[in-house]
């Protein structure tokens, strides 16, 4: 039964807590592709309890368990919706021995896959489309026999279809050259996966737009898991709209894998300072905004653009965006679903040649909202900190956020929320 959470804040809009976020899903979500391709060489330390990851460990334990029995008939292998783990598990399936039906949520069923799956047939794989062309759920039938090393990728829809190719790389008996199309979105997400690959051992070659990885071995070692700063940017938006705040985020560190780390250089322009801890990272009220923001593109963290376009709205800024194409294929169209939801506060999100631009000048805060989720743990994440500003917050389906953030509804009380709980 779906439950709805009913938000507020009492009192002196102080906001002093210290919280622990769990391990960043795309870090645990390759760092487990990765050590089962090592066959467990590789270690991984501080696993996530994001339901994608959670989702992803549980298929690949199966796996394991079950893969060298010679079962000929189709294993169904369900995803719900990982993105993440639907991508990596495209390339990592049609290396390995089996037949496997990979699939997911309707929504996932709507995600393209198209650009990976012909990526992969190009070098042999055996797959094709259960359902509708270029879509989940995949018929996979591994391993695949290798025809040839140098692949054409468009790089402007999704980065996972190049990190998914980039992780089976090293065990291709010809490695892997990817020549990668038109503008590289998510950049930061290629360079996680490259920089955790060194880590225990592989190596790649960055040539102007290709990217090439040798069949090696991987070396033993452990991948310790970061917490989330996606889940962090929640933090900065409490923050933001707090009359004052001394957040206390542990293991955050300075120099991330994660792109989304960004968000505190961001965050600044709007008067919030990170400084550095014995422990981690503390956030407070700087005492001027520093920085200009003018046209913010997001296409380096996509997964920050619903957190700060409800910032900028909620502070009444008309400000103007780009980059935000890929959103319209995530868990849902994120972009659709922040123009409805941003109505409701009188704001509007509108689009002109690819610059999306905030109107607040109606801005105006109801006593009571109700905001919907449309299955997208951002989207309740990012509203949820207007129970700042607005009496009481209804976030519809609160439990989207085991997506990636399960604990938020705690850590919220934690700071001094109040969280109802409606059926
Ligand atoms: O590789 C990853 O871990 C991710 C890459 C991004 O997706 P796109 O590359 O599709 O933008 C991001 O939005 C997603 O949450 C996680
Ligand atoms: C887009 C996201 O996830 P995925 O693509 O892995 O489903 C996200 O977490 O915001």
């Amino acid at each position: 039964m779906s439950k709805n959470a009913l938000v507020s804040f009492k009192g002196t809009k102080n906001i002093n807590t210290e919280i622990q976020l769990t391990g960043s899903k795309s870090e645990c979500n390759r760092a487990l592709i990765i050590s089962a391709l090592s066959k467990k060489l590789v270690k991984v330390e501080n696993l996530s309890n994001a339901a994608d990851t959670v989702t992803l460990d549980g298929i690949l334990n199966h796996l394991e368990n079950d893969l060298d029995v010679e079962i000929q008939e189709s294993k169904t292998v369900d995803v719900g919706p990982a993105g993440t783990a639907m991508r990596f598990l495209s390339a990592y399936l049609s290396a390995k021995n089996g037949n496997f039906l990979l699939t997911g949520t309707e929504r996932m069923k709507q995600r393209p896959i198209g650009i990976l799956a012909e990526a992969l047939k190009t070098i042999g794989a055996n797959i094709s489309y259960a359902e509708n062309e270029g879509f989940p759920p995949l018929n996979i039938v591994g391993p695949l026999n290798q025809q040839n090393g140098h692949v054409k990728i468009k790089g402007d829809v999704s980065s996972q279809y190049i990190s998914a190719l980039l992780m089976i790389a090293p065990k291709l008996p010809l490695g892997l050259t990817l020549e990668i199309e038109g503008e590289l979105t998510s950049k930061p997400y290629v360079d996680m996966t490259l920089d955790m690959l060194a880590e225990v051992g592989i190596a790649n070659a960055w040539d102007g737009n290709s990217i090439s990885i040798k069949p090696q071995n991987f070396k033993s070692g452990t991948l310790i898991v970061e917490p989330d700063w996606s889940a962090a940017s929640y933090w900065y938006s409490i923050a933001a709209l707090a009359d004052d705040a001394e957040i206390s985020l542990p293991a955050l560190k300075d120099k991330s894998l994660q792109g989304d780390s960004q968000i505190k250089q961001i965050m600044t322009a709007f008067g919030i300072a990170t400084t550095k801890t014995n422990t981690g990272i503390s956030l407070s009220k700087a005492k001027a905004p520093s920085g200009l923001l003018g046209v913010l593109d997001l296409k380096t963290c996509p997964d920050l653009a619903q957190t700060i376009i409800v910032i900028t709205a909620a502070l009444g800024k008309n400000m103007s965006f780009t980059g935000l194409e890929t959103l319209k294929i995530k868990e849902t169209n994120r972009v659709l679903a922040l123009q409805t939801e941003l109505a409701k506060i009188g704001v509007t999100l509108t689009e002109d040649n690819l610059v999306y631009t905030l109107n607040t000048d109606k801005l105006h805060f109801p006593e009571k909202i109700k905001i919907s989720t449309y299955e997208d743990h951002r989207m309740a994440m990012a509203f949820a900190p207007l129970a700042l500003l607005i009496d009481e917050v209804e976030i519809e389906e609160m439990q989207v956020v085991e997506k990636s953030y399960p604990y938020f509804w705690e850590d919220l009380k934690k700071a001094g929320f109040s969280v109802r709980e409606q059926e």
